[in-house]
């Protein structure tokens, strides 16, 4: 099913995401759910809290699948249960980030470069690796939701306001048609 997505300032986009305990039948439902959510939306990942479920998981779909171009994006899904990242490198990377919970709304933020990440997939084995590039960059974005960070908490406190103010205005004149 396609969910609602929660858009700053919604609290609920603030709370800190609770480990998963059983990775069962009901967690496989959410999780065709954010992805066919983060499809639809389009995406290249989503976070379990920004559909209203405080569960640490997550998905990211770089559409970098086998054989893929920039013209025909082939379907990677990839999903994170109870996800840890650590030893960022001390290289960063700058890239122009945009957020489903803060729509149409982009900017700057750089972040580690490359990191180590360990995880939980779909049917719960255990996964480890070094994650580099555009990965790296979106892990690290969703792995901030689970924590309850948005990107534009990365900005200055001038960017960050211009941007809610630009989602305030967006919201009211939606509401006004
Ligand atoms: O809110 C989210 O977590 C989704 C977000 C993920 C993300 C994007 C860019 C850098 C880091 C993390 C998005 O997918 S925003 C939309 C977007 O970037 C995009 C949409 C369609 C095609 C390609 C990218
Ligand atoms: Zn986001």
């Amino acid at each position: 099913a396609i969910l609602p997505i929660l858009e700053a300032p919604d609290p609920r986009l603030r709370v800190v995401s609770k480990p998963v305990e059983t990775v069962d039948e009901a967690l496989r439902t959410l999780i065709d759910d954010m992805f066919e959510t983060m499809y639809d939306a389009p995406g290249i990942g989503l976070a379990a809290i920004q559909v209203g479920v405080p569960k640490r998981v997550l998905v990211i779909d770089l559409g970098d699948g086998e054989g893929a171009t920039d013209e025909t994006p082939v379907r990677n899904p990839r999903v994170f249960i109870n996800p840890e990242l650590f030893e960022p490198s001390e290289e960063q990377n700058l890239y122009n980030e945009g957020c489903l919970s803060v729509p149409d709304q982009y900017a700057e933020v750089e972040r580690p470069a490359v990191i180590h990440a360990r995880w939980l997939d779909r049917d719960g084995a255990k996964h480890e690796a070094r994650l580099d590039g555009l990965l790296a960059t979106c892990l690290q974005h969703e792995m901030d939701h689970l924590e309850g960070i948005l990107f534009i908490d990365h900005l200055s406190r001038l960017k960050r306001e211009m941007i809610l103010k630009k989602l305030d205005k967006a919201r009211k004149t939606r509401r006004a048609a």
